[in-house]
């Protein structure tokens, strides 16, 4: 039987407004409807795998997880010590090898294995070395798991979700990267602590590149559902466009300052993409800034290109592209960024 669309769904007239607020997926698959056990497979068991694995499974956010790497002997030290756990944790199956056969039927399969950056090094200097690693990955966990979605962490992230998404064949609903959902916390961190309220109650979005390109959507950001920048204009209160700079500054800085001070980044890529992997496999609906294929959004057109817009995820994967407003700097700069990535793109050869 037909479903009717929810009376919540309906605004007055019959509009639909979901409809209105979203922006589908063209290419989308429907969902899986599998209930059963839910399986993640990490890709890569180094500082941001571990990091992700540890957050996944401290939220009991799957009944198996599974692990690959190529360094038998660090992949079964990791798996061993997560497995010692099990007494202090939910019940979850722990495994690992070498082989992808091991990652049969995973319903997410998130992937982090390879280079990163030394201090002071860009993310998109990565690219070569993780791209010809992406060949040697991404093909069998499409072999074993043709349903599952992707989710590349691996950097720079934006292009290699594009690659991925080449090499899978798959529609680009089941797609994803992680892309500024990272930045976008940094951003809420330090916004909460200017003004010394909780980060949870700070709505704020960096999109496009995850990485020296991103932009902050400052004409959106509210906190306890006050619009900042109107609340200080309303008020008279005066600031220096520069303070805003500022704060996006440091969040770009955020990720070079800790690969200097301590070689990687790895709690709060495990906690973001912990996030996502609960909205993805509980189908919580909620709306993240992830690389999505962003043709055909926001004044996006020509080239294939992923880069990070606010996106609604559940089951399905990418469920659809939120309409947040722009001014025409934020558009400016949004394109600016998707130049970035299509200069890196051509370069790919793919
Ligand atoms: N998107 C984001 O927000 C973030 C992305 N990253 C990126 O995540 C990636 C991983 O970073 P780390 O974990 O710190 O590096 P890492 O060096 O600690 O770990 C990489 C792992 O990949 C494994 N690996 C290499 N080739 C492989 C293959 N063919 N198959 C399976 N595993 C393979 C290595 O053995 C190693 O264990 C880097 O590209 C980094 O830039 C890191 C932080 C945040
Ligand atoms: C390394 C990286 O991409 C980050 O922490 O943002």
């Amino acid at each position: 039987m037909q479903k009717s669309p929810s009376a919540s769904a309906l605004g007055p007239g019959g509009l639909d407004l979901s409809q209105a607020f979203f922006k589908p997926i063209p290419d989308a698959s429907p969902p899986s409807t599998s209930k059963g056990n839910t399986k993640i497979s990490v890709i890569g068991a180094g500082n941001v795998g571990m990091a992700i694995a540890q957050t996944i499974l401290t939220q009991d956010l799957v009944d198996e997880l599974v692990l690959v790497d190529a360094k038998p002997d660090k992949l079964r030290g990791e798996m061993l010590d997560l497995q010692h756990a099990a007494a202090f944790l939910p019940r979850t199956k722990i495994s690992a090898s070498t082989d992808y056969s091991i990652t049969a039927g995973s319903d997410l399969c998130i992937v982090t294995a390879g280079a990163r950056q030394i201090a002071g090094e860009s993310r998109l200097n990565l690219l070569q070395r993780n791209v010809a690693l992406f060949q040697k990955i991404v093909p069998p966990l499409v072999q074993y798991s043709p349903d599952t979605k992707l989710l590349i962490v691996s950097n720079p992230v934006d292009v290699l979700t594009y690659v991925a998404w080449k090499l899978s064949g798959f529609p680009s609903n089941r797609v994803i990267g992680s892309g500024t959902n990272l930045d976008s916390s940094r951003f809420r961190f330090l916004i909460a602590d200017h003004l010394d309220v909780n980060a949870q109650d700070v709505q704020a979005y960096i999109v496009g590149e995850h990485g020296d390109s991103s932009v902050a959507l400052w004409s959106s950001i509210s906190v306890g559902g006050v619009p900042i920048l109107s609340f200080l204009k309303n008020q008279q209160i005066a600031y220096e466009k520069e303070t805003l700079e500022n704060i996006h500054k440091e969040v770009i800085e955020g990720a070079y300052e800790v690969i200097r001070l301590k070689g990687y980044t790895s709690w709060a890529i495990g906690y973001s993409v912990a996030s996502l992997a609960r909205s993805l496999l509980r189908d919580q609906q909620r709306i993240h800034p992830v690389s999505v294929l962003a043709k055909g959004f926001y004044g996006i057109d020509g080239d294939d290109l992923f880069l990070s817009l606010p996106a609604r995820l559940g089951r399905g994967g990418v469920m659809g592209i939120t309409n947040v407003h722009l001014t025409t700097e934020e558009m400016r700069r949004l394109q600016d960024s998707a130049n970035t990535i299509l200069q890196v793109q051509s370069e790919l050869g793919i």
